[in-house]
């Protein structure tokens, strides 16, 4: 699904350049669920970000499907990413001035998803994820582990291909959390959902298939 080829991303500072990801090479294939470990500045959200298009700035070879990522122009890449990938990460924030369900409403019309169908499919998710009663809420008055829940509703609305996720528990009780995990692990086993995690947590890293470890921007295991 995913091939990344001598993939780098390089700050050129004062000092010199500065390598947050160097020589890159990784497969994914449909139906993995990997983890991306390493220690704190090691490179683990840059290369999230690369994946997911948010940073177009690296070098190198990004495949997606047959398509090479790395000839693709800046709205290429976003049809690609809105058709294909969900994101869960703690520092994409909710949209502040829509309430919950507005915010759950934005990628199916992102994906054309005709009006008529999106109140089902919301109210279904507010109710897999026992947020009815905040629907009408702004995310400033939700909990942080409430808006974490909201993120990763959002980021299933679509039924993305593949899902990435920067501590997705990070801000939830160990019980939600494990909670968030059972449901990536079934939506990988049952739907086929590729999910790629950054993760500090072996807890969270053994619900996974395999362990990317990252040092210093290089892969090492
Ligand atoms: N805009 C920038 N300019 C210079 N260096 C940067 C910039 N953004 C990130 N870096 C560097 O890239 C490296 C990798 O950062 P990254 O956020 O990917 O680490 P991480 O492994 O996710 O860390 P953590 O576990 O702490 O979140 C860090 O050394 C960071 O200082």
């Amino acid at each position: 699904m995913i091939s990344l080829r001598g993939l780098e991303r390089v700050y050129r500072l004062k000092g010199g350049p500065f390598y947050a990801l160097r020589n890159i090479n990784l497969e994914i294939a449909a139906g993995d669920f990997v983890s991306i470990m390493g220690p704190s500045g090691s490179g683990k959200s840059t290369l999230l970000h690369a994946l997911g298009l948010h940073d177009s700035a690296w070098e190198g070879e990004y495949w997606f499907d047959d398509a090479p990522v790395h000839k693709l122009n800046q709205k290429q890449r976003f049809a690609l990413q809105k058709q294909n990938i969900g994101f869960v990460f703690q520092s994409y924030h909710l949209l502040d001035d829509l309430t919950v369900y507005e915010n759950l409403e934005v990628p199916l019309s992102y994906r054309d998803t005709p009006r008529k169908d999106r109140e089902s499919i919301v109210c279904d998710m507010l109710d897999r994820f026992r947020i009815v009663g905040k629907r009408d809420l702004y995310p400033s008055q939700l909990s942080g582990g409430q808006q974490q829940l909201v993120g990763i509703a959002r980021a299933l609305i679509a039924n993305p291909r593949i899902i990435l996720a920067d501590e997705p528990t990070g801000n939830l009780h160990s019980d939600q959390g494990a909670e968030i995990m059972e449901l990536f692990k079934k939506l990988n086993q049952e739907d086929g959902v590729t999910i790629v995690q950054v993760t500090h947590s072996n807890d969270n890293a053994a619900y996974g298939s395999r362990t990317v470890r990252l040092a210093d921007g290089m892969m090492v295991g």
